[in-house]
């Protein structure tokens, strides 16, 4: 079959199809007027997702023809009414993710559906009617990353999930019994909810005490004794049971129709997305388009899909009904939730971010904030343009910025944009980045963590490279029991071992992305666990003392060796900036002075070479208060420095000046 052919075929399967009449012979489906057909993605010309979701559609799901699709990776049918068993997705060994929430699929899943499934790093099942076990088979999906079983009836203990990988869990609101498997520790309790027999550490629920409170199962005197008040007691207990199980159920009932009538773009997070289009997602809850600056009830929308709030309009206004029409495409899935890009037809795009975990404010504060956000102007600072706010559903919505980010331009793209990252540039991205942090920590002063997310893939470039800051001032609105997990400024030393927050999180961060910028390297500090990429503090932190700081530097700049007095400048910023005592960073201010000195205008080339640097005890008896220790022996062993001392060195006599060629 062709793909035209198979998917004219799937369509036949299901029931009520009729939003698919486009789908049709005489087309092609990666190929309409310069757009796939409607639910389908394509990559090199081959279907790649099937978003086929919120449609109402029911029958079945004809695995022989998606079988002839050899590019597809992502099936999403969240959110339709198909019923009865899993369809065997499982012969589709190359898929990396299965959107089923929502549906009515019902029964056991076999213990090693998942066998030979080794590309699958995301399962959604929410919200469906699977009972018998979790399938042991997941236990071996090592690339594992979301797991979502929510709202089934699943029963027994959770298997062994032991994949580092794993980073989103939902097993709620099942019949799970035991004790949580250790490896699962690092999941708060909202991932397992809602069953009364499970027990663990992250549930608060001692399995000793569980195991102290079953009776003993042997007989006697004693047992006949208690024998009939025991029997009583367990009436009681299940008659309480039945009833709390009742409204359990309606309220899921509840819940569920709820989220049937708002889902936004209709998609969930794809790894690999091209572009999607909602295939007849409900539109009947869309919003109309509100000012930010006043109530949050004025002139507010009645249905319940609730209002798009404008808090800066000097890109152009539009409202929910635009972000519903509009043509979509997956950006990525970041740890405090997943973006899309939207192209609406009045020529704006936009990325909307579905945040997850921030309910830390109720709605007044959350708009408060939001609306601060939008008030922030600065050439370096991506400011918000509205947002959407539900209990259960907030979008934020930003500028698309062509150009991408500097996580994508420094190690994705191999591209022009790339070529174009020569030493200037770079000194250009870091300069724009310090001072649009400066801004923030200006503006967002009150704020612990006035950034609290900078990494390179939260730096979007403008066209002219100058940098934009973008996903900050989000720490009082983030869930206090996600934020470390979430903002990655947590990642700092104290932040990670004793959950200290301070400004100096966000130096520690801007330390990360300059010596990221030098060495053109993905710092593991980046991930989640740890894995891939390298700790670039260490690494700078040994090759400096082993003196080898030069060798450091991204061969790709290397070629400016006349700037190679600059970098080194810089490479003694990015360490400093990564100390890991606070107190040995600098302050946000002194940093951004040093950044801003590292390019003296008028010494370039050769000249530049020669750096200025105190005498050791100068910078004490300068401004003891501001030293920082530069843990660094390259020539210049723990010496003392200091930003105003070295500024001031430059221009006082009482300096030695030294080749670092
Ligand atoms: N306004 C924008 N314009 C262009 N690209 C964007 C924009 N906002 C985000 N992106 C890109 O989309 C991708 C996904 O972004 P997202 O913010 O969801 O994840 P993240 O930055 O990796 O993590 P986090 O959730 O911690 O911020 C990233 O590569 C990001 O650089």
């Amino acid at each position: 079959l062709t793909e035209l052919q198979a998917l004219v075929k799937l369509k036949k399967s299901f029931t009520n199809a009729a939003s698919l009449d486009s789908w049709g012979l005489g087309t092609t489906p990666c190929n309409v007027n310069g757009r796939p057909w409607i639910g389908i993605s394509c990559e090199n010309g081959l279907v790649s997702i099937l978003s086929l979701e919120d449609s109402g559609f029911s029958g079945s799901i004809d695995i022989d023809a998606l079988l002839e699709l050899k590019g597809l990776r992502v099936v999403s049918f969240k959110n339709n009414s198909f019923s009865g068993a899993i369809p065997d997705f499982n012969r589709l060994g190359a898929l990396k993710a299965i959107f089923l929430s929502e549906n009515q699929f019902s029964g056991e899943i076999p213990s090693d559906y998942f066998a030979n499934m080794d590309s699958l790093k995301k399962v959604w099942f929410g919200g469906n009617n699977f009972s018998g076990p979790i399938p042991e088979s997941l236990a071996n999906l090592n690339n594992l990353t979301e797991l979502h079983l929510e709202n089934n009836q699943f029963s027994g203990s959770i298997p062994l999930l032991e994949q580092p990988t794993l980073e989103s869990l939902d097993l709620s609101n099942n019949l799970l019994e035991g004790e949580i498997p250790a490896s699962l520790n690092k999941f708060n309790e909202r991932s397992f909810q809602g069953n009364a027999g499970l027990c663990g550490e992250n549930i608060g629920t001692s399995c000793n005490d569980v195991a102290d409170a079953v009776p003993p199962t042997g007989s006697g005197d004693q047992g006949n004794v208690s024998g009939s008040s025991s029997s009583k007691t367990a009436a009681g207990l299940m008659a309480v049971a039945v009833v709390l199980l009742c409204v359990m159920i309606g309220a899921i009932h509840v819940m569920r129709q709820r989220q049937k009538k708002f889902n936004l773009l209709g998609k969930e997070d794809f790894d690999d997305a091209v572009e999607v289009r909602s295939s007849g997602a409900s539109k009947k809850d869309m919003g109309s388009i509100r000012k930010g600056n006043g109530s949050s009830r004025r002139g507010s929308h009645k249905g319940s899909g609730g209002d798009l709030v404008l808090v800066n309009e000097e890109s152009g206004t539009f409202g929910l009904t635009d972000l519903m029409k509009a043509g979509a495409e997956v950006l990525g899935n970041g740890t405090l939730g997943s973006s899309y890009k939207a192209m609406m037809s009045n020529g704006m795009t936009v990325v909307v971010k579905r945040i997850k975990d921030m309910n830390k404010l109720g709605k007044e504060g959350f708009e408060a904030e939001v609306r601060r956000l939008g008030r922030l102007r600065h050439q370096n600072v991506l400011t918000l343009l509205a947002y959407h706010y539900r209990k259960d559903e907030k979008l934020l919505i930003n500028k698309y910025v062509a150009k991408g980010s500097l996580l994508y331009l420094l190690h994705g793209d191999r591209g022009l944009n790339h070529a174009e990252l020569n030493w200037p540039v770079r000194l250009k991205i870091v300069q724009g980045i310090a001072r649009g942090l400066g801004y923030l920590h200006t503006e967002l002063a009150s704020a612990n963590l006035p950034h609290g997310n900078l990494k390179s893939s939260n730096v979007l470039l403008g066209p002219d490279f100058e940098p934009l800051l973008v996903d900050y001032g989000f720490s009082p609105l983030v869930n206090n029991a996600q934020a470390v997990q979430a903002l990655l400024a947590y990642k700092s030393p104290e932040a990670t071992q004793t959950h200290e927050t301070s400004p100096k999180c966000d130096v520690y961060c801007l330390g990360i992305i300059i010596l990221e910028i030098l060495t053109g390297k993905f710092p593991s500090q980046y991930l989640n666990h740890g894995k891939g990429g390298i700790d670039i503090v260490d690494w700078v932190r040994a090759a400096i003392s082993e003196g080898r700081g030069a060798e450091l530097f991204d061969p790709e700049i290397i070629n400016s060796r006349n700037s190679l007095g600059e970098m080194e400048k810089l490479l003694r910023i990015g360490a400093t900036c990564t100390e890991s005592d606070p107190d040995q960073r600098p302050e946000i201010t002194e940093a951004i002075q040093w950044i801003e000195d590292v390019h003296v205008e008028g010494v370039g080339g050769q000249e530049a070479r020669t750096v200025q640097v105190p005498r050791q005890g100068y910078a004490e008896a300068a401004a003891p208060e501001s030293t920082h220790l530069l843990n660094v022996q390259d020539g210049y062993a723990g010496r003392r420095l200091n930003s105003i001392g070295e500024r001031s060195a430059r221009r006082t006599s009482d300096s030695f000046a030294f080749d670092i060629s």
